[in-house]
């Protein structure tokens, strides 16, 4: 493995409640298009104490996408033709276990997906691969969120399991207990196809999941609302962004090859001859696998 290393360009993905990143130098926003649809939003661009970032708001600004009319690939897309080297997704989640409190961080690490009504692949007719997702989350972009959740004294645990579910309505209890008997930490409503789409994107991915709610199966608890969601979000605003602007320069310098292959994911994954391949598929999938099509 090489020992090079290159500067990063580092994107947040900010879910429910955070739709911006201030204290962005020269921020401006600007429109990525990308040759699978419309991103959520346009890309905002900016420094970081000197360093560039990328902020991308998964719903768009004021929230106006689902989590199923997000199109995941035109977002990723969109990211990869912006250069973007790494992602640092933030997620509201759910707990599924009684240790992780409204207000915890889970740095996750795994990913049940229980989503149906999704594009989950750049790839199909004409141009097939398959990826591993054995292991889904870069220990590089984890190893840094630790540090930082560590540095700012935030309740945190490293390591957990996101079922992503295909929403907008919140679980039954039963799928809530389902759910918990399976092992799970914590649930959402977009984690999947995204992290999925940066693999195959060839970026490696990582998510810091905040606690917003016990869902619906704690016997003590309410169950989730979004004004719940919401109270807590807002409460725990200032650590999300102090989170975001402490990780980031730690990922500046960044290796070359990606140890886990996040970012050489596609190298052994098409399986479509050449000659078989389609023309117009290979031509939209210039940005995500230019790099294993060429040549
Ligand atoms: C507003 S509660 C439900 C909503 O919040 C989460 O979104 P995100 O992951 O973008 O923070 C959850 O997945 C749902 O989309
Ligand atoms: N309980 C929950 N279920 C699904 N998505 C969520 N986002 C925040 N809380 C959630």
């Amino acid at each position: 493995m090489s020992s090079q290393t290159r500067k990063a360009l580092v994107a947040v993905i900010g879910g429910s409640g955070v739709y911006n990143i201030d204290g962005l130098e020269n921020a401006r926003w600007q429109t990525v298009t990308s040759s699978f649809g419309e991103p959520s939003d346009e890309l905002l661009f900016g420094e970081l104490d000197g360093q560039p970032l990328v902020f991308l708001p998964r719903h768009g600004r004021g929230h106006r996408l689902s989590p199923t009319t997000i199109n995941y690939r035109a977002n990723i897309d969109a990211l990869k033709r912006a250069g973007v080297t790494d992602i640092i997704s933030v997620s509201a989640v759910g707990s599924l276990k009684e240790e992780y409190a409204p207000g915890h961080f889970v740095l996750i690490d795994q990913f049940i997906d229980r989503t149906f009504a999704r594009e989950k692949t750049f790839f199909g007719t004409g141009c097939v691969a398959h990826v591993s997702m054995a292991h889904p989350v870069s220990t590089r972009l984890m190893d840094a969120l630790e540090a930082s959740c560590k540095q700012l004294g935030l309740p945190y645990a490293r390591g957990g399991t996101y079922v992503t579910m295909e929403g907008p309505q919140f679980s039954t209890q039963a799928e809530s207990f389902l759910y918990r008997s399976w092992g799970a930490d914590v649930i959402g409503m977009t984690n999947m196809p995204e992290a999925k789409l940066a693999r195959e994107a060839e970026i490696p991915y990582a998510t810091v999941a905040m606690v917003t709610d016990y869902d619906c199966w704690h016997p003590d608890h309410d169950h989730v609302t979004v004004e719940a969601v919401v109270k807590v979000l807002t409460a725990n605003a200032d650590n999300a962004r102090s989170l975001v602007k402490t990780v980031a320069p730690k990922i500046y310098d960044r290796p070359l090859v990606d140890a886990q292959g996040g970012d050489h994911a596609l190298e052994f994954a098409l399986i479509t001859h050449p000659e078989a391949r389609d023309p117009e598929m290979v031509a939209k999938l210039d940005a995500v696998a230019g790099r294993v099509l060429k040549g």
